[in-house]
């Protein structure tokens, strides 16, 4: 295993009774790196990500998360992990500053209260209550409590659910002077274009197993990113899949001249990640 290898899946599996939730899953973070595990609702992210972090015991394979177990690890392992876990929906009664001191106590090398506050965004608000904040707000106390205290390895489970635009905006710049700090990050999320926006790289979970991997450029292969012509003719839309759209389009000029309703699409990493699922699903029933 190489040493900057921070989290290290093979062929991991998980049971709850009956069902399967994981049948054979691998995957790996490098340090430094942020990974953004994708897949439908149900496909085993959060169980993923949950053994990863020690909270639940797999049913086989191999896991090594900073050289440890999670199943065998100790507290000195613990504190370099930072954790943002699917929104719990419990709010404190402390104030979001009394919340993120007495946490961050509990790290030897914590950041500063009021700049983590600030990062995110709850300047304003350090004195209120955690309990009397928006859902939003809540959420952004979550991920301040995810990063006081400095981890190497840093796990967000759905971070920005809840968030509006703008506080999903500033949490992006936020995740990228992480990333320039040297923060190792394993996110998950249904936001397609976050991943596309943070990740160096995309596995994407389907059917209890990996459907693909790859950077948030390449997935699913160079022909997932051929640009769609489409235009009108004789009533009907007409679409076609091409590698030279320009010379295509000059081909339906010099045939219709302007065409009807034209447009040149290029497939965005959400319409290649429903064309993965759907391929998968589709897989598994036949
Ligand atoms: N404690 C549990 N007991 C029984 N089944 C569970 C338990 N936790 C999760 N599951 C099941 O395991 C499967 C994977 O769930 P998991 O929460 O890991 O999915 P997910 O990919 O995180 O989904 P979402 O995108 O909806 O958060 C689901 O079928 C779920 O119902």
């Amino acid at each position: 295993m190489a040493s900057s290898r921070l989290v290290d899946v093979q062929h991991l599996s998980k049971s709850y009774g009956d069902h399967v939730a994981l049948e054979d899953v691998s995957l790996h973070v490098d340090e430094g790196e942020t990974l953004a595990l994708l897949g439908p609702n149900g496909a085993g992210k959060s169980t993923t990500i949950e053994i990863l972090e020690g909270y639940r015991v797999r049913s086989g394979g191999h896991v090594r998360v900073l050289g440890e177990d999670p199943q065998r690890a100790g507290v000195a392992w613990r504190a370099g992990l930072g954790i943002v876990l699917q929104s719990s929906g419990e709010a404190s009664v402390a104030t979001v500053r009394e919340e993120l001191r007495a946490l961050a106590a509990l790290f030897p090398d914590a950041r500063e209260v009021d700049e983590v506050i600030d990062a995110v965004g709850l300047s304003g608000h350090a004195g209120r209550r955690i309990a009397s904040l928006s859902g939003g707000q809540q959420r952004r106390v979550e991920v301040a409590m995810g990063i006081v205290g400095r981890p190497r390895l840093l796990f967000l489970d759905e971070p920005t659910t809840g968030f509006d635009a703008e506080a999903r905006r500033d949490f992006w710049t936020l995740i990228r002077s992480l990333q320039d700090e040297g923060t190792t990050i394993l996110l998950t999320t249904h936001y397609l274009e976050e991943a596309a926006r943070l990740a160096d790289r995309i596995v994407v979970v389907a059917d209890r197993r990996v459907a693909a991997e790859g950077t948030p450029t390449s997935i699913g292969g160079p022909e997932a990113r051929l640009p769609i012509v489409r235009w009108r003719e004789a009533g009907a839309v007409r679409e076609e899949r091409t590698h030279a759209p320009g010379v295509l389009v000059a081909a339906l000029i010099a045939r219709l001249g302007e065409p009807e309703d034209l447009e040149v699409v290029r497939p965005s990493l959400e319409d290649v990640y429903l064309d993965i699922v759907r391929a998968d699903r589709a897989e598994a029933a036949a």
